[in-house]
């Protein structure tokens, strides 16, 4: 690991800083790690998918991207495609950085790559829903479909800020969605909910105890559901997960290797993977256990 080094780099994310990053993150490489280093800054939506899926092919042993979760959801769809997979590292540059927050990465884009100096590999889970991966987390409900529309601008300027001002303007509706889970052993549980969502880490949207216990490689998702669909039910919901109530009474919860969400009426539900748009209903999902190497940073 380490010998050939691909960075793959978004200009748009963590306020077009991202060339700069790169390049210092090139020097830490050579200089701690002898490695040889190839920068690349996407162009478009899924360069860091194509890129990385041929990486191994083109002498690659390593591939680490710098921007936010979309851009380290796409890198790793295109690893997990890959016949023979590099390493995966990233520097978090988004708004949320969650996948970073749960392997213990640096928030600020200067300590990150500082801390590149010393790195060890560990195993890392990835969740497959119908035809594509998921790092972090897949959600349907109002607030979700409410932040896919935050603007990137406003991200760079406001932070999570940004995220909580268009999530509030779902907050107070009473639309709900009528759903079936079925978990791996074939028990079904119908919920009508505002916001349902699968996490396969402890952090969500920036929250690192929203699901307590979850690890990075348990070979597990874990699926949250609210209770209902009114702001209080919601307020509720959100009470219990402040005070890390694992058995709350307002949320249905769920960790299992493959779930099943389908609409009970079929309406048509859009859902939000790592913070873009994601696939309808129903969705087919089944967490790949410890499916990549990781590279892990700092001492510990
Ligand atoms: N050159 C480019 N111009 C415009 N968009 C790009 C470019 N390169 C990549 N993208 C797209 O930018 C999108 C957003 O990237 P990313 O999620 O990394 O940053 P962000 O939105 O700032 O982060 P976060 O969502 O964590 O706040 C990705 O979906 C990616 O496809």
């Amino acid at each position: 690991m380490l010998k050939n080094v691909l960075l793959i780099t978004n200009p748009v994310a963590g306020k077009g800083l991202g060339e700069k990053y790169a390049q210092k993150l090139k020097d830490v490489l050579e200089d701690y790690h002898q490695s040889n280093v190839e920068i690349k800054i996407t162009e478009e939506e899924f360069d860091a998918t194509k890129w990385s899926k041929n990486a191994t092919k083109e002498g690659f042993d390593t591939v680490i991207c710098l921007g936010g979760d979309g851009t380290v959801s796409e890198t790793v769809n295109g690893i997990i495609e890959a016949q023979d997979k590099p390493v995966f590292g990233f520097v978090p540059m988004g708004t949320v950085n969650d996948l970073g927050r749960a392997l213990g990465y640096k928030m600020n884009p200067e300590k990150a790559i500082e801390d590149f100096k010393t790195v060890s590999i560990d195993k890392l889970d990835v969740g497959k829903v119908n035809d594509r991966v998921f790092i972090n987390v897949i959600a349907l409900g109002p607030i979700a479909e409410q932040v896919m529309t935050t603007d990137s601008d406003d991200k760079n300027r406001f932070g999570v800020l940004a995220y909580v001002r268009d999530g509030m303007k779902a907050f107070f509706t009473d639309k709900g969605y009528e759903v079936r889970v079925t978990a791996s052993d074939g028990t079904t549980t119908e919920i009508k909910t505002n916001l349902l969502f699968v996490g396969l880490t402890n952090s969500i949207g920036g929250v690192e105890f929203m699901i307590p216990g979850a690890n990075y490689n348990d070979g597990k998702g874990y699926l949250s559901v609210i209770k209902g669909h009114t702001p209080i039910n919601t307020i509720r919901a959100g009470l219990e997960v402040g005070l890390s109530n694992i058995d709350a009474d307002n949320i249905f919860r769920l960790s299992d290797t493959k779930f099943k969400i389908e609409s009970i009426n079929n309406e048509s539900i859009t859902t939000n993977v790592d913070g873009d748009n994601g696939p309808e209903l129903p969705l087919e999902i089944e967490i790949l256990s410890q499916a990549i190497d990781v590279l892990i940073t700092g001492e510990s």
